[in-house]
């Protein structure tokens, strides 16, 4: 039987496991160490729940980067909301700059076309994307994404980074709702 586990009224089982995140992770690694070698990268993660993405993303990127972290705000609860607040916390300069969203997941793609656009304005030289999952059934936007570790269904998930209600995220697996 699959191991449930239960957060507030919600149970969730299963779906996808450490060794098989982290070696896609691994593999996405990989291909920004070979494109953007030369082009000093600013990866941006977007907190709260790319936090644990990018700390294993950044273990295996091996070329000269920066990070930093900034923070919006858009989803409550299991539904997406067109709702997307302002970049809180971009310090650095971005100008002509090579970056890189890292964000936990592509879900409505609502988050990233507002973030697409706020980033824009900076005039980076450009932007690409990198997410821990994608939810191609869900995706509302057309968005290129750059580098995507994991597609995965239309069902509401928790774990490696993401909550419901603001639990679960430090679950070292992914989990989706019964
Ligand atoms: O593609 P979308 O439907 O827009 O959903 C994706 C966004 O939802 C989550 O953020 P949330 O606002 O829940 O903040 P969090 O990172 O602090 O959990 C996630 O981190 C993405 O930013
Ligand atoms: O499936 C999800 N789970 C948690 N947070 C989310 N933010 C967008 N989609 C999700």
């Amino acid at each position: 039987m699959k191991e449930v586990i239960v957060i507030n009224d919600k149970q969730f089982e299963l779906l996808i496991e450490q060794e098989v995140i982290e070696n896609e992770i691994k593999r996405v690694a990989e291909r920004i160490n070979k494109e953007l070698k030369d082009k000093r990268p600013l990866f941006i993660a977007v907190l709260n729940g790319a936090f644990m993405f990018a700390g294993e993303l950044m273990k295996q990127v091996n070329i000269l980067s920066e990070i930093t972290f900034v923070r919006l705000a858009s989803y409550h609860g299991t539904t997406s909301t067109n709702d997307v607040k302002t970049v809180l916390g971009l310090n650095e300069s971005i100008k002509g700059r090579s970056v890189v969203i890292v964000e936990d997941i592509v879900d409505s793609g609502n988050t990233m076309v507002s973030l697409l656009e706020e980033l824009g304005k900076y005039e980076p030289e450009e932007i690409r994307i990198a997410t821990l999952l994608y939810k191609p059934a869900a995706m509302k936007q057309k968005l290129n994404l750059d580098y995507v570790a994991l597609e995965i269904p239309n069902d509401f998930i928790v774990g490696y980074g993401l909550d419901y209600n603001g639990y679960g995220r430090n679950l070292k697996d992914i989990y989706k709702v019964v």
